[in-house]
């Protein structure tokens, strides 16, 4: 039988035809090309990606988790960043993501950085520390489902792995839109939280990114 072939690979495609094996940057471009000119695809993007890239650049962090990989674009935003020695650890749940997502990542030459771990957040977080060693993680970036932004925050609280000056940036707050987290992150007094106004990847549509430090 022919089978058609899935967005995610025909944007993996597009990786290797037009980027550069080990640039992270032409894999950043081809990826923002796909999606701008064949078809768009739910990556943060380049306007609201240069937004992820300056709070990573400030920060410097050693531990970092992402919560939703899908074909691995915002990975290899983050990863490409990082110190030596830095990890990011990416959850993703749907296989056939996590498959694209492999790929894309070894492509751009940051597997060494990347741990990919296929399975559900909430499956996973309360697993952090004895099955990675991790004690804390110095910065989140929520992108998975955006009812799970905010039951994913509790449970990262409970588990202790935020501790005083984690930032957490989260995507889509406005469209989607995770109205329940952002009135937690802006009302508690746990965290410090200010919005960066962006657009929806490739597109008019208003939306942007919340920072929120935890404050312990
Ligand atoms: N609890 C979870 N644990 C691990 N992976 C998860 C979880 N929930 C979703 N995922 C994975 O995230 C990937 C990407 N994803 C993200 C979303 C939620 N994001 C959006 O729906 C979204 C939607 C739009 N949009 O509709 O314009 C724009 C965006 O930037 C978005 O992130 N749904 N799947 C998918 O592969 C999914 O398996
Ligand atoms: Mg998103």
């Amino acid at each position: 039988t022919l089978t058609k072939s899935t967005r995610p690979q025909r944007l993996l495609k597009a990786v290797q035809k037009h980027s550069t094996r080990g640039d992270p940057q032409s894999v950043i471009s081809a990826i923002d090309h796909f999606c701008r000119h064949r078809e768009w695809a739910m990556n943060v993007g380049d306007e609201k990606g240069s937004i992820l890239d300056s709070v990573v650049s400030e920060l410097n962090p050693e531990k970092v988790l992402e919560l939703g990989t899908y074909c691995g674009y915002s990975t290899v935003r983050i990863a490409r960043l990082l110190p030596p020695g830095a990890r990011l650890i990416t959850l993703e749940f749907n296989a056939d993501y996590a498959a694209i997502a492999r790929q894309v990542i070894a492509w751009a030459g940051l597997e060494d950085k990347v741990q990919l771990v296929e399975g559900a957040s909430g499956d996973w977080i309360p697993r952090m520390k004895e099955h990675f060693g991790i004690e804390t993680f110095d910065f989140v970036f929520l992108d998975h489902w955006k009812d799970r932004y905010l039951p994913d925050t509790k449970l990262m609280e409970d588990c202790g792995l935020l501790r005083k000056g984690t930032v957490l940036l989260a995507d889509n707050v406005i469209c989607p839109g995770v109205p329940d987290y952002l009135e937690y992150v802006r009302n508690s007094l746990s965290y410090k939280s200010c919005y960066f106004k962006s657009h929806l990847e490739y597109t008019k549509a208003e939306d942007g990114l919340e920072k929120s430090v935890f404050l312990g």
